[in-house]
């Protein structure tokens, strides 16, 4: 690797650049200063993605706008760098064809280096976003790519609840938009069946661990189907091919020299099955998490060397600043790496309900050295011989972890060293969300403060309940859940804004136009006012559907459908429409540029709140394949033809109705807490609009 210096003042919000073409190697940046303020610029270049081999790079000028600097050439497999400025003399790269750089706030340092994406192709490069490629020519080069996106593999010490089905509908929605990308999706989810926790769960329900775990996993199934979670892979940890896996990872990590034997004693937390550092605790040895004092525990354990990725998992984050998702949670994990990484037990000589340790059949293997590797086993394709690599070929690296702030440590750093350790690439970026909280508390099987699932779905739909959580709580934050917020927002959004909407122009369409319509969406001008809010809003919704920010997403789609209802109420149609010959006319575009609205919406939307989207499409008189089909694609605008005959308007979403304490269903409603108000669905009138 080439010679690496460090700034402290680099930026990474600052400008960005990359270039890249290289399918195999993992990222690494060399970070400098640029002495003092000898550079004033760094130019780029863009290269087409088609191309096999490229050339050009980067030009680095001084403050007199003289030539410093230039980096020359690249093509398959071999590329060479040499900086010849003052500034960087030190620096020499021989490496394969990626590099890049980021230039400081400040301009007083750059980094270059490589990011690379395993099987990537792109060739990307850019300064404050002038010049570089967009984000959906970025898309348009990613089709057909493997994307896979995990979600914890939940511990089955208790049935899901709530926040199970929080990261699971994330996920979900991702791996939807994704797909709409033409990204190949795989999207996988689980169980993590082994551990003290699941025996002694086992023991109090009087079942065998393996019938606990059948019992349970079987929940978590049943619930995924509820909430429309399409999921391509449900691993379980209790499966065969993933103790050969395993069995064969530990074998791995022992032959680098990574795994030896040792006394351990500490401080243990049953519920997050860890020691923990006492300088974390609270009072009485309690676990910040589950409230519970932990207790104090003496064991002859193998241990894994972490301590000896301490600068691996270092440049990781410091060349990587994506790699942990939000942003704000980097600082976290640098802190804990900043801390000095402690080599960690990874057996247990008392727990029996796991995987043997291969070398010592009296020792099972702890169990988050057993459910990690569930991302990569479930990976393995049908019919391939189990082992690490054929697991691998299926897709690894993950492309993003979704899993929960209590298990970041795991993920971000524990993880990322075992890959290294076992001659794997580390997933491409752990994305760490907040808790859903009952009086500020994390709401956890363990502490039983939990919300079910289950209830809203069965009293709001499935639709109601995605838009809730997505919508509502920003990811990455953490967010109580309030019935009465819960109602309001799904009424406002589903049914008032979209589908009230919706509800209202095909009424319209019916009276006045034969439920047809009159010419394509497509010749509305560009400039129309409406037309410029659905491509704007279409293009942040998809940034931030990118980033993950779904609260982000459904805002800027709900802007459109927004746009569509006041531009109805200024329009005014129903009274064009009685005036007839031009003004008619005039009434009947308005109406598609309405309808139009609602089905760009639809296709937007349809990460989040699938069954209600395709309800829409239906309604626009679209077939069942052609929604199965639809693309992000199909959220540009211009998707209705002349002729589309649209189906008389049902309501799409039935608007929730809160009722007082004696009328109705009782509510969900949080473990411990008190009911409050009623709350029952109900069929809104037709149309709403009394000047339909
Ligand atoms: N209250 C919550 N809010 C958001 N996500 C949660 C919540 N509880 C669990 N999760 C999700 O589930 C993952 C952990 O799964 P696990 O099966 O250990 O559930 P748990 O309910 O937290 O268990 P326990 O209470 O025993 O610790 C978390 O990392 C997170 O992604």
């Amino acid at each position: 690797m080439a010679m690496r210096t460090t700034s402290p003042s680099l930026s990474s919000a600052a400008s960005l650049g990359y270039l890249l073409q290289n399918p195999h190697s993992l990222a690494w940046f060399a970070t400098m200063p640029t002495s003092g303020s000898c550079i004033r610029s760094l130019s780029r270049f863009v290269f087409p993605s088609s191309k096999p081999s490229f050339a050009g790079g980067i030009a680095v000028s001084n403050l007199a706008g003289t030539k410093i600097s230039t980096y020359g050439h690249g093509c398959r497999g071999v590329s060479r760098l040499s900086f010849v400025s003052p500034a960087a003399s030190n620096l020499h790269f021989s490496t394969s064809s990626v590099m890049g750089f980021e230039l400081s706030s400040d301009n007083q340092c750059f980094s270059v280096g490589k990011k690379v994406r395993r099987g990537s192709s792109r060739v990307r490069a850019g300064l404050d976003g002038d010049d570089g490629i967009t984000l959906e020519e970025e898309q348009k080069l990613d089709r057909g790519k493997n994307f896979v996106v995990t979600t914890p593999l939940y511990y089955v010490n208790a049935a899901p609840h709530m926040g199970s089905a929080y990261p699971t509908i994330a996920a979900d929605a991702l791996a939807r938009f994704q797909r709409l990308q033409g990204r190949r999706v795989v999207f996988i989810t689980g169980t993590d069946e082994h551990g003290e926790k699941i025996a002694t769960a086992a023991a109090a329900q009087g079942r065998e661990p393996k019938d606990h775990c059948d019992v349970v996993a079987a929940e978590y199934q049943s619930l995924w189907k509820e909430l429309g979670i399409d999921y391509d892979r449900f691993i379980r940890t209790t499966e065969a091919n993933h103790e050969k896996i395993v069995d064969e990872f530990y074998r791995r990590v022992l032959d680098k020299g990574d795994i030896y034997r040792a006394q351990y004693e500490g401080l243990y937390c049953v519920n997050c099955e860890e020691y923990k550092d006492e300088k974390e605790l609270m009072e009485d040895n309690c676990c910040p998490i589950h409230r519970k004092p932990c207790a104090e525990r003496k064991e002859d354990n193998y241990f894994f060397a972490l301590s000896k990725y301490q600068q691996a998992i270092d440049d990781l984050l410091t060349s990587n600043p994506n790699f942990v998702r939000p942003s704000f949670r980097l600082n976290e994990v640098q802190g804990w790496v900043n801390d000095g990484l402690r080599d960690f037990s990874i057996s247990r000589a008392a727990v029996e309900w796991g995987i043997p340790v291969p070398t010592d059949s009296k020792q099972t293997i702890y169990v988050w050295f057993d459910a990690l590797l569930g991302y990569l086993s479930a990976l393995l394709e049908e019919g391939k011989e189990p082992g690490v690599d054929n697991a691998a070929a299926g897709g690894w690296p993950a492309s993003v972890h979704i899993i929960g702030k209590d298990i970041l440590r795991f993920h971000a750093v524990y993880w990322p060293a075992m890959l290294m350790s076992a001659g794997l690439p580390v997933p491409a970026a752990v994305y760490g969300h907040g808790f859903l909280t009952k009086d500020g508390l994390k709401m956890g099987k363990s502490l039983g403060n939990t919300l079910e699932p289950k209830d809203l779905v069965s009293k709001f739909g499935p639709d109601a309940v995605r838009y809730y959580f997505l919508r509502e709580i920003e990811f990455g934050k953490d967010g109580d859940f309030s019935e009465e917020r819960f109602i309001n927002i799904v009424n406002a959004s589903l049914a008032n804004t979209i589908g009230n909407l919706l509800n209202r122009t095909l009424g319209l369409l019916k009276k006045n136009c034969n439920a047809t319509i009159a010419v394509d969406s497509s010749t509305i001008p560009e400039d129309h006012i409406v037309r410029k809010v659905a491509s704007e809003s279409v293009k942040t919704a998809n940034r931030d559907f990118t980033e993950l920010n779904f609260s982000g997403a459904c805002d800027a789609l709900l802007a459109i459908a927004t746009a569509g209802n006041l531009y109805l109420d200024d329009r005014a149609p129903w009274s064009r429409f009685k005036a007839g010959g031009s003004s008619a006319e005039e009434a009947a575009l308005d109406l598609i540029v309405v309808l139009e609205v609602v089905r760009i919406v639809a296709v937007g939307l349809s990460p989040v709140v699938p069954e209600f989207c395709r309800r829409i499409y239906a309604q626009l008189g679209f077939t069942e394949e052609v929604f199965r089909a639809i693309t992000w694609e199909d959220t540009q605008w211009g998707g209705l033809k002349a002729g589309q005959v649209m189906v008389d308007a049902q309501p799409i979403f039935k608007r929730i109705e809160v009722l007082e304490e004696e009328a109705g269903n009782p509510p969900p409603k949080a473990k411990g807490k008190k009911e409050g108000k009623k709350s029952k669905q109900k069929a809104p009138a037709a149309a709403a609009s009394n000047s339909v």
